[in-house]
This record gives C-alpha cells, sequence and structure tokens, in this order.
C-alpha cells in the first residue's frame, strides 16, 4: 500500500541560473486515471488503460477496486508497446478495506462504488480526510436507499453497507464545497436500478470542468447523460441506467501538473514545451494556456504538444479561479513574483482541499517576505521582495510544487517534504531538475 512520504526532509528548491528551455513529458491526469479505472471496474467487459498516472492518488484508487475483487492487471498494452492497465471488472464484493490517503476523487468515488457490493466496505484515510467534506455523498446515497454506517460527522471513516445493488433515482445535494459529489453520484449512474437524477441546490458549484469530464467519460463508456449544456433543466444531470462498454483508453497528461514547468518559462522568461498536450479537453489545466498568457507569455499548440515562452516580464492577474481551482497555488506563486498586484477570486472551497490552501499560501509566501492576505473567496497578493526560508507544504501537492515555482528566482528556499508531490506527480523533483539542465 502506498504511503505517505517523509514529512521532515527539507529539498533546497533550485534557483535557475538562466531561462528554461526544455521539453517536459507530463504523466498521465490524476482526473482521468481514477475515472477510467472506477468506469473500467463497473463496466460489463475488460478494458484498457494506456499511459495511466502511477501516482499515491492512482495506485489508492486501483487498491480500493482491487479489495472490492476487480482485477487490475499492469503491463504493456494490447499492441505490446507502451504501459498500460487491463481492467477485469467482476461482481463487487465485500467484507474490504478502503484506504482514501487524502484522494478527493477515492473518498468521493468510491462509496457510490461501494453500494454496488455484496457485503461491507469500510473507507478510511489520512487525518485530513476525515476533514473533507463527504456529506453531500453520504446523505445523497442514504436518500438513493443506501445504509452507511458512519459517527454521524458526514464524513470519513465510514462503512458502506453494500446489497449488492442500488435503487438509485432523484436526489438533491448541495455541491458548493465540492463537485466530485456530483461527480461520484453520476459515476456509478449507470449501475444503480433507476439511473440518478443529481440536483444541485447550493449557490455556487465548483469546478465544472471536472463535472463535464464525467459526463464526457460516461458519454464515451456508452452511458446515456442529460445535461444542463444539453438544454436539459440547471444544474440537474440525469444518468439513465444501462450497461458500461469496456474501453480502450488513452490517458491525457495531466495539464494541472503540467503547470509549475509552464510557470517555468514564465518565472524564467524561458520556453517549455509539454508534448501530447491534447487540442480539446475537459481538463482544467487548459486554462493555463489563456491565464499565463495573461500574466506575461505566449503558447503555440503545435503537433509537438504545447509550447509556452516567457516574455521575461511577469504581469499580476484578476481572476475567477471557481472553474480551475486546483491551479490556484501555482498562480499565487507566479503572482507573488509578479510586477503587479493580482486577486484570485471564486475559491473559498480551497479550505477544504488537501490543506486549507488560502492559509497556507497566505502563510508560507508572507514567511518569505511576501504581502498576502486572505479575502472571503480567494487571495490578494502584492508583489514584495522575497527571501530564502522553508516553505511548508502541510501534506499538499501543490504547495510543494508552488514552493519550487517561486525557489527558481528566490535564493535559499527550502521545500518541506517535497515528496507530498508523490500524491499526483511522484518524479516531480526529478523532472524539475532535468528540466533545469541539472
Ligand atoms: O473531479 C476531480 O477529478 C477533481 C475535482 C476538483 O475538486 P473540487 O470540486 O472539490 O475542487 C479538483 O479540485 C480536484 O483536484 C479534482
Ligand atoms: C484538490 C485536489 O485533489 P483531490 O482530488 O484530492 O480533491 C488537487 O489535486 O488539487
Amino acid at each position: 500500500m502506498p504511503q505517505n512520504p517523509d514529512h521532515t526532509a527539507h529539498w533546497p528548491a533550485p534557483t535557475a541560473s538562466g531561462a528554461v528551455d526544455a521539453t517536459v513529458h507530463v504523466p498521465g491526469s490524476k482526473s482521468v486515471t481514477n475515472r477510467a479505472l472506477v468506469l473500467a471496474a463497473l463496466a460489463s467487459e475488460p478494458g484498457w488503460l494506456r499511459r495511466p498516472l502511477r501516482s499515491r492518488d492512482t495506485l489508492l484508487m486501483a487498491a480500493a477496486l482491487r479489495a472490492m475483487g476487480v482485477g487490475i492487471e499492469e503491463g504493456v498494452g494490447p499492441d505490446g508497446t507502451g504501459e498500460a492497465w487491463r481492467v477485469l471488472p467482476t461482481d463487487l464484493r465485500g467484507p474490504a478495506t478502503v484506504d482514501v490517503g487524502n484522494a478527493g476523487t477515492v473518498m468521493r468515488f468510491l462509496p457510490p462504488v461501494a453500494t454496488l457490493a455484496d457485503g461491507p466496505i469500510r473507507f478510511d484515510g489520512d487525518k485530513r480526510s476525515y476533514e473533507r467534506p463527504l456529506h453531500g455523498v453520504i446523505d445523497a446515497l442514504r436518500a438513493l436507499g443506501a445504509r452507511i454506517d458512519d459517527d454521524g460527522r458526514g464524513a470519513l471513516p465510514l462503512t458502506v453497507q453494500g446489497g449488492g445493488a442500488l435503487d438509485g433515482g432523484p436526489v438533491e445535494i448541495d455541491a458548493s464545497s465540492s463537485s466530485q459529489f456530483v461527480s461520484a453520484l453520476l459515476l456509478s449512474g449507470p449501475r444503480f436500478n433507476q439511473g440518478v437524477e443529481v440536483r444541485h441546490t447550493g449557490a455556487t458549484l465548483p469546478s465544472l470542468p471536472h463535472i463535464r469530464m464525467t459526463v464526457d467519460m460516461l458519454r464515451a463508456a456508452g452511458a446515456q447523460v442529460d445535461t444542463p449544456e444539453a438544454g436539459g433543466e440547471r444544474n440537474v444531470w440525469r444518468v439513465t441506467p444501462g450497461a458500461l462498454l469496456g474501453r480502450d483508453l488513452t490517458i491525457e497528461p495531466d495539464l494541472s501538473n503540467a503547470q509549475p514547468f509552464l510557470a517555468a518559462a514564465l518565472v524564467t522568461g524561458g520556453r517549455v514545451t509539454v508534448p501530447d498536450w491534447p487540442s480539446r479537453t475537459t481538463q482544467p489545466g487548459d486554462a493555463l494556456r489563456e491565464i499565463f498568457t495573461a500574466m506575461g507569455g505566449s503558447c503555440e499548440l503545435t503537433d509537438r504538444g504545447l509550447t509556452f515562452t516567457g516574455s521575461g516580464k511577469i504581469h499580476g492577474i484578476d481572476v475567477d479561479l471557481g472553474d480551475v481551482g486546483e491551479l490556484t497555488p501555482g498562480i499565487a506563486a507566479v503572482a507573488a513574483l509578479a510586477d503587479s498586484p493580482s486577486t484570485l477570486r471564486g475559491v473559498a472551497h480551497l479550505r477544504l482541499h488537501e490543506t486549507d490552501r488560502l492559509a497556507a499560501l497566505t502563510k508560507e509566501i508572507n514567511e518569505l517576505g511576501g504581502d498576502v492576505t486572505e479575502t472571503a473567496d480567494g487571495l490578494h497578493i502584492r508583489p514584495r521582495p522575497l527571501h530564502g526560508g522553508t516553505f511548508h507544504t502541510y501534506d499538499d501537492h501543490r504547495m510543494a510544487t508552488a514552493g519550487a515555482i517561486i525557489g527558481l528566482a528566490v535564493k535559499g528556499v527550502e521545500i518541506e517534504n517535497v515528496g507530498t508531490t508523490a500524491k499526483t506527480l511522484p518524479d516531480f523533483p526529478e523532472m524539475w531538475t532535468g528540466m533545469l539542465g541539472n
């Protein structure tokens, strides 16, 4: 079982000696890999995932599905080339224990899957997983007919008493704290007796591209999904019951994990190419093309991938990141090095991510001499000359990569527990020094 990495080690973030000029192959998307694993496990026939991400979050997902009986064979692809996983679905069964680590996708996507298992499925995880919102999934599953034993807080740890099937049907949830509540119910929806109709009742809904990713991938697996975009009711998604197809899917590179490398081009006035950048994608990281261009670079999408070129200047930005919240730490890091202030808005829900990201960014940038204040739903960042020091990461992979971005321009930045990047990008330190030509 993948473990939490060493919390004490400090990593001296390398300073860039000049403009970077590198091609960086970024591993597969966490969000696509974990959706693909769930859909393949629920399918009526075997499927393939090519170029899956192998990281803490995706290995936890694979281990959890295996614990419920699913076959996941790691090896080469169907044509004998490249890394691929073969997924062999089966009737799901308990008793089983699922370690969610601190993976939002595992803790939210799997309780609905567990209702389809025959037997109890126990969910537990890192300490932080007890604090991350899960009430939307728990309450909705109970309303749809599931039996769940928890301690009454609407959070982990809990046991889903799988009955081998779930009635399903219409349900209301408030997903303002996480879009993953909606994705979770939709992903298992085709396997519920009556399918599922999810109505979001909250005032705001973060991370819409991630819900689109869920819908796109369900449709590609043969599910019928009605959405608000396709002329349906606002904030209502409907999934018809039916069998899911086994797919042969190549996972796109993780565009949110491409962020620190593109940021390096921006911060050093250099150039970074990320091969295999998809021409069409639901990944929120695609928004970096526009956001980092507005902050002072330019980009070109060709057959070779995405090439991002920094101009040598970094500008502040006023931007609503509600759709692309997971990009906030990297944007905040660049903004701290800019020539004008920034306002990042629409991301109050980041307080309940891997850590309270608004508090953590404010504290860590300010301890390096910065001037960041929290607002009700984001951050004000006024750039100031920064100095070296320890950048704490709070078990948050994106805090570690944010610190590395600042370290490019500021001497003496030490990242505490850079190993936490293993959540989604295990080779980050090697990739980073490789990009810098060290
Ligand atoms: O569904 C997904 O794969 C994700 C949805 C988003 O979650 P929230 O809506 O909770 O922000 C995002 O931040 C997370 O990194 C991945
Ligand atoms: C919020 C994130 O992850 P999770 O899937 O654990 O919610 C993230 O990767 O930025």
